[in-house]
């Protein structure tokens, strides 16, 4: 129905092959690549259908990690369809990452200050000057904090059951902030769908394929220019993931595919926000479903994009033309005056808006 091809203004876009009547839906996604419920509604969203009941408690609980679930059925679907299929992996990282930061952080808020996050951990990777000093102001900057994090791991030997060296430093590291516990949950999901779709005769369906999420734009460069502190918080993210991570998984925890991940997750997610969609609406998390970051924004879209449960679908707002781009809004700025909807896209998407709308509204301004 519609075919990924080069746009004049903004890398890729979806174009449409044939005449396509209004009301049909033209991409159905069953389920996110990975996905990741903000801390703080963690108990208040189901982790399978993302129902939100006004902030009420999930009923049901999953026995190993912090999920919960609105029914039996919605816990024994994202067991099968979830965990299942990815060798019961995901209940057992996000349990490891959990444990290993409510352990942390238990631990500077008591004041103890020393802390044995867990026996099993194999690795003591940690270099001790972590926290680092300052922002990045550049891409070039950026690389040599990664290449030094990435030298110095090379340079220390894991070692099996080794006591930690430097513990208080391990606790300050594992103590993540809310922001980067999320984000290190959605980054574990990525890893363990590449690991995966790395072994023989994987049978992964398409929308959990590492492959099809690594051909999204990456957008760290973009990311780090506004909010340059996050880059700390992708190391701290990283250094907990080889911390924490099964073994199996270890090969994947490297610095290429954990900037690969927060690259493409600036920009290529989407948020899940409490529904029915309204101005109002709570913002519960965020999902990344690659095959539908290929539809560029529009402020006078011709597709709407809907969530039912933890699907994403996208239908055809009026009729379209053969060869017509097909375009989204990203968000809700679309009755904003010209200068304020450009600033909402620039500032949140990093892009200056080419859209039919925008043009005609700039060249009517004399812009
Ligand atoms: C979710 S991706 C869409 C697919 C993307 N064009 C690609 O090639 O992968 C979002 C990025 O596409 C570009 N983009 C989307 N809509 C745009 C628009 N209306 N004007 C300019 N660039 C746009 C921006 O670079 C934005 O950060």
């Amino acid at each position: 129905m519609f075919r990924v091809a080069p746009t004049s203004y903004g890398g890729r876009g979806c174009f449409a092959v044939n005449a396509i009547p209004k009301n049909t839906t033209i991409h159905h996604v069953p389920s996110p690549f990975t996905a990741a419920i903000n801390r703080d509604f963690r108990k208040e969203v189901c982790a399978y259908c993302f129902a939100y009941d006004l902030g009420r408690a999930m009923k049901v609980r999953l026995d190993v990690a912090s999920l919960w679930f609105c029914s039996e059925e919605c816990k024994d679907t994202w067991i099968v369809e979830e965990d299942h299929a990815c060798d019961s992996l995901i209940s057992a990282v996000l349990e490891k990452i959990d444990v290993a930061v409510a352990r942390a952080r238990k631990t500077m808020q008591s004041g103890r200050g020393i802390a044995t996050p867990s026996e099993e951990y194999d690795v003591d990777y940690v270099p001790e000057d972590i926290i680092l000093d300052g922002s990045p102001e550049s891409a070039e900057e950026i690389e040599e904090v990664w290449d030094s994090i990435a030298q110095r791991i090379a340079n220390s030997a894991p070692v099996a059951h080794n006591p930690l060296k430097n513990p208080m430093l391990k606790v300050r590291l594992l103590a993540l902030e809310e922001i980067e516990w999320d984000l290190a949950r959605l980054v574990a999901v990525a890893l363990v769908r590449k690991y995966i779709e790395s072994k023989p005769n994987s049978s992964l369906p398409s929308h959990f394929s590492w492959t099809s999420f690594y051909q999204l734009e990456p957008h760290e460069v973009d990311l780090l220019a506004r909010v340059p502190a996050l880059l700390e918080s992708h190391v701290r993210v990283f250094l907990l993931l080889l911390l924490v991570m099964p073994s199996e998984i270890l090969p994947h925890v490297t610095v290429e595919n954990v900037r690969a991940v927060v690259a493409r997750e600036a920009a290529n997610a989407f948020g899940i926000w409490q529904l029915p969609l309204t101005s109002e609406s709570e913002f519960l998390g965020s999902a990344i479903f690659p095959s539908a970051s290929y539809f560029n924004h529009s402020c006078d879209p011709n597709v709407i994009k809907s969530r039912d449960g933890r699907s994403m679908k996208f239908t055809t707002a009026r009729d379209v033309n053969p060869g017509e781009e097909l375009c989204i809004s990203y968000g809700m700025m679309l009755d904003q005056p010209l200068e304020s909807r450009r600033e909402t896209l620039k500032e949140q998407w990093y892009f200056d808006c080419g859209c039919d709308r925008c043009s005609q509204e700039l060249a009517e301004a004399g812009l």
